[in-house]
């Protein structure tokens, strides 16, 4: 009990053997996680980052006792994940992404009553903590409305009560956010914040940079399976440091102009979000060269929306923390 730390992870790895084929099945093996250590203390509200494939479900499922560990111990509140799995599922919270898991055709409220008498909550204290978790939630007032309208935030944040309704001192959110709008991201990252500040420890995946930065105390970016840096919002962005950012709106750029881009003198990184018809491309360079001339030369001949030199923020740290791994 009296560990003082939420979450503990030594040398944590998950091998997963697959079977591919079928005339001729052939195993391969998939190095998901390779050696996390980290730990997370009480109330401290903690980010996992990184790209799609780094092992962050993975990771999340070894601390949640739902997949064994191939090697490395992980401990919750002092419980080891693999040997008192029991104790460690009283303490912790499990919320996903996405739509399922809830009643669609059920009030919010009946919801969690349900998951209430699921999850074994006393009779006397369904009532007060059902009204506390919709209040915290925001969900207040819209309780007996059927799920079925409810938006995704008000899904998601409903998922969030659902979570924390046997009282956890550990949440696990496995991207919150993904598929909501950028209004109800905004709500939800409200409620994220309402729990560590009522004292639960807070682990949330996400791909958000800006998400992370504005919540988490602390994030640690994996890629590969590995820990690539971990920190504070400030010590991450610190990865840019000395670097300044050209950015460019574009339509159709194709390949060998990214890759002519990556080869200019004094370029660091260069990412290319899609963003429906447009690309954002995004290319750092030496803070003391001014890249923005080459760099519109390399798209001579491709349309071009806005153009913007800027300061790095924690998102090209991220960057540059992913591409160096
Ligand atoms: N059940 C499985 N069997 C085989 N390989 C798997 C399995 N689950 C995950 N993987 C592989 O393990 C690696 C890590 O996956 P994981 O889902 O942990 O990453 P992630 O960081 O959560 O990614 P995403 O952001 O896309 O959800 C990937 O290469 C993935 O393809």
């Amino acid at each position: 009990m009296g560990s003082e730390y939420a979450i503990e992870a030594e040398g944590l790895r998950r091998t997963y053997r697959t079977r591919t084929g079928w005339l001729k099945p052939r195993r391969s093996e998939v190095e998901a996680v390779r050696g996390i250590d980290l730990t997370v203390r009480r109330g401290e509200l903690f980010g996992l980052l990184g790209p799609n494939g780094a092992g962050k479900t993975t990771t999340i499922k070894m601390l949640n006792t739902l997949l064994i560990p191939t090697a490395g111990t992980a401990r919750i509140c002092g419980f080891d994940v693999v040997t008192r799995t029991r104790e460690v599922r009283r303490r912790i919270g499990y919320v996903f992404g996405g739509d399922r898991g809830l009643y669609d055709r059920l009030s919010g409220l009946d919801n969690l009553r349900y998951f209430a008498e699921l999850y074994g909550v006393p009779p006397h204290q369904q009532k007060s903590a059902i009204a506390e978790l919709l209040d915290l939630v925001g969900l207040t007032g819209r309780e007996h409305e059927r799920v079925e309208g409810y938006s995704r935030g008000m899904r998601q944040r409903l998922h969030i009560a659902r979570g924390l309704l046997h009282d956890p001192d550990v949440l696990f959110l496995d991207e919150p956010s993904i598929g909501v709008d950028p209004v109800a991201a905004r709500e939800l990252r409200r409620t994220v914040g309402n729990l560590a500040a009522n004292g639960t420890t807070v682990l949330l995946t996400t791909h958000y940079m800006a998400e992370a930065d504005e919540l988490c105390d602390r994030i640690a970016v994996i890629a590969d399976g590995r820990l690539q840096a971990l920190g504070t919002p400030a010590e991450l962005r610190s990865h840019a440091d000395g670097r300044r950012v050209v950015e460019v709106e574009a339509y159709g750029v194709p390949d060998s102009a990214i890759a002519a881009l990556r080869g200019l003198p004094g370029v660091r990184e260069t990412a290319v979000e899609e963003r429906g018809t447009l690309q954002l491309l995004t290319v750092q360079s030496d803070a003391h060269l001014d890249v923005q001339g080459d760099v519109l030369r390399e798209l001579a001949g491709v349309r071009l929306g806005r153009v913007a030199s800027r300061e790095p923020t924690l998102e090209d740290a991220y960057v540059a923390i992913v591409n160096a791994a």
